[in-house]
Order: C-alpha cells, then sequence, then structure tokens
C-alpha cells in the first residue's frame, strides 16, 4: 500500500472568527504510535473531529494511502479503516458489555444495526460471527467475564477496557485514542501502554493525551500543537528538548519545572 496511513496536510479548521487550525501538517506512518498534544485550546480535539468527519475543514486535505477523503462522514470511518474511542467512551447503558462490543464488530456483518439487536433480517451467520468477534475482543483486553454486565455497574477502568475492546473489534488500521488514561490508576495506565504499544502489530495509533508520561512511552513520533499550529514533530526525545515546546507548556516567563511531567502541562497553562 503506498502512502501514510493518514496524512494531515495544510489542515485549516475555523469556527467563526476563530482559527483552531492553521495549517496543521504531519503524517501518521504504518503500524505506528503518534502522539498529538498541546495545552489546552490547542487544537487536539478539532483535528480528531476533522478526521473522523465531524467538522469540514476550510482548507487542506486529509489522504489516507495517499487518497484523499473528501466528504466523508463519521459512519464512514469503519469503512475507511478508522475507529475512534470518545473520551467519554461512548458505551450504550441500556446493553451489556457483550452487545456494545457487538456494536462495534457490526460493520464486518452485512446486516444492519437493527438487524443485529433486534434479530430480525439478519443471517445467522453474521450474527455468529459478530458475536464471535466481540467475544475473542474483550477476552484480548481482558474483560470476558462482564460480557453480560451493563457498562453502568463496572468499575470505570474496566469500562475504559470495554470502550477499548469497542474501537479494535474491527482491527481498524487507524484507531483514535482521545485521552484514554483519564481517570485511570497509575497501574492501569501502565497496562494501557503495553497495549497501546502492542497495538502497533496490527495498525496504527493516533493519541491525544494530557498524561505525558505514557504519551513518552507509547509514542513513535509526537506533534505538538500550540494556539491551532504545529510548534513541534519528532521523536519523544525531540520533542522534549525542543524550547519551543517548553515554552508552549510552561509560557515565557521563567518557568522551570519539569516540561512534560506527568501531570504538568494543564496546571501549568493555567499559569500562562
Ligand atoms: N464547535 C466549536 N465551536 C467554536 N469553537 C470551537 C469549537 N470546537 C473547538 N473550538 C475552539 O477551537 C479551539 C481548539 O479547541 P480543541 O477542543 O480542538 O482544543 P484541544 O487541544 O482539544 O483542547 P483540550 O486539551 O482542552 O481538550 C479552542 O479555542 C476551542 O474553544
Amino acid at each position: 500500500m503506498d502512502g501514510h496511513v493518514l496524512s494531515v496536510e495544510q489542515l485549516t479548521v475555523a469556527f467563526g472568527g476563530l482559527t483552531a487550525l492553521d495549517r496543521v501538517t504531519f503524517d501518521v506512518p504504518h503500524r505506528s504510535v503518534v502522539g498529538l498534544i498541546g495545552p489546552n485550546g490547542a487544537g487536539k480535539t478539532t483535528v480528531f473531529n476533522a478526521v473522523s468527519g465531524v467538522v469540514r475543514p476550510r482548507e487542506g486535505t486529509l489522504r489516507r494511502h495517499g487518497r484523499p477523503l473528501r466528504r466523508h462522514r463519521p459512519h464512514h470511518l469503519p469503512r475507511l479503516g478508522i475507529s475512534r474511542m470518545l473520551q467519554g467512551l461512548g458505551l450504550f447503558p441500556g446493553m451489556t458489555v457483550l452487545e456494545n462490543v457487538m456494536v462495534g464488530a457490526d460493520p464486518l456483518a452485512t446486516g444492519g444495526l437493527p438487524g443485529m439487536l433486534t434479530g430480525l433480517g439478519r443471517a445467522p451467520r453474521d450474527e455468529r460471527r459478530v458475536r464471535e468477534r466481540a467475544e475473542a475482543a474483550l477476552h484480548e483486553f481482558g474483560v470476558a467475564d462482564t460480557a453480560h454486565a451493563l457498562p453502568g455497574t463496572l468499575p470505570y477502568g474496566v469500562q475504559k477496557r470495554v470502550a477499548l475492546a469497542r474501537a479494535c473489534v474491527c482491527s481498524p488500521e487507524l484507531l483514535l485514542l482521545d485521552e484514554p488514561a483519564s481517570g485511570l490508576a497509575a497501574d492501569e495506565v501502565s497496562e494501557l501502554a503495553e497495549r497501546v504499544r502492542g497495538m502497533r502489530a496490527h495498525g496504527s495509533v493516533l493519541l491525544v493525551e494530557h498524561h505525558m508520561d505514557l504519551v513518552m512511552r507509547v509514542c513513535d513520533r509526537v506533534v505538538v500543537l500550540d494556539f491551532g499550529r504545529v510548534i513541534a514533530d519528532g521523536t519523544p526525545d525531540e520533542v522534549r528538548a525542543d524550547p519551543a515546546v517548553e515554552r508552549a507548556y510552561l509560557g515565557p516567563p521563567e518557568g522551570d519545572g519539569d516540561l512534560l511531567a506527568p501531570d504538568g502541562p494543564e496546571e501549568a497553562r493555567d499559569g500562562r
């Protein structure tokens, strides 16, 4: 396959008079983990929303393997091999864990979501295949024993794993992870780091995360945004040592804290 899993070229997004993204350019290579970081309001979520087809860029091009994505919508993502795990998890509270993950696996089948939920108009073979894929994903993420529970009855860390299983069940070529570490305990973050690193075996990950320790541990490259512009793009070590990144996080006055300390950026930004 030619080109990168995702190429973002000169992406510009405006909300009224506010330019949220200003000619943002970066690539997500095949089988890599790319971190997208930056202070609050830098434009990270807007990049995800543009890639997901939720917002339309004013200018610029998104490419998958060199081919431009034109006027795509969020429901096209499974067909494009892209999956997104939302920060708010987005699990359906009235459906069991297994059913939630089956929704993620459903694009693999020929029948639609209504067919899956009602059992009508759907080949039993499809139903079986979707169920098996969902069960395998739950097993892979260590939550098979929760299959018949409702998400709201489970601890947050377990719900996160369910949401990850749902995002991964289609074996996406590109997984968009929006702050997957938020709300997790330290041991859960370490486990998450292992999982994200392991995802490289199957596809690529674009990771938005404030938890710098995780970003530095799992990413092959890190793209840094500030006020809608890319101010750095390099390996974790290169980005960590970049004075422009330090300025963005710590502000111009003599900030002398640990630049990309695990829980530093948000507090540092507040002090600008
Ligand atoms: N739908 C919208 N309408 C108007 N302004 C918006 C909208 N979405 C985002 N913005 C603005 O665009 C800029 C970038 O926001 P975005 O949410 O992408 O930043 P972020 O880096 O994800 O921030 P955070 O780390 O706080 O989630 C901000 O100034 C934000 O207020």
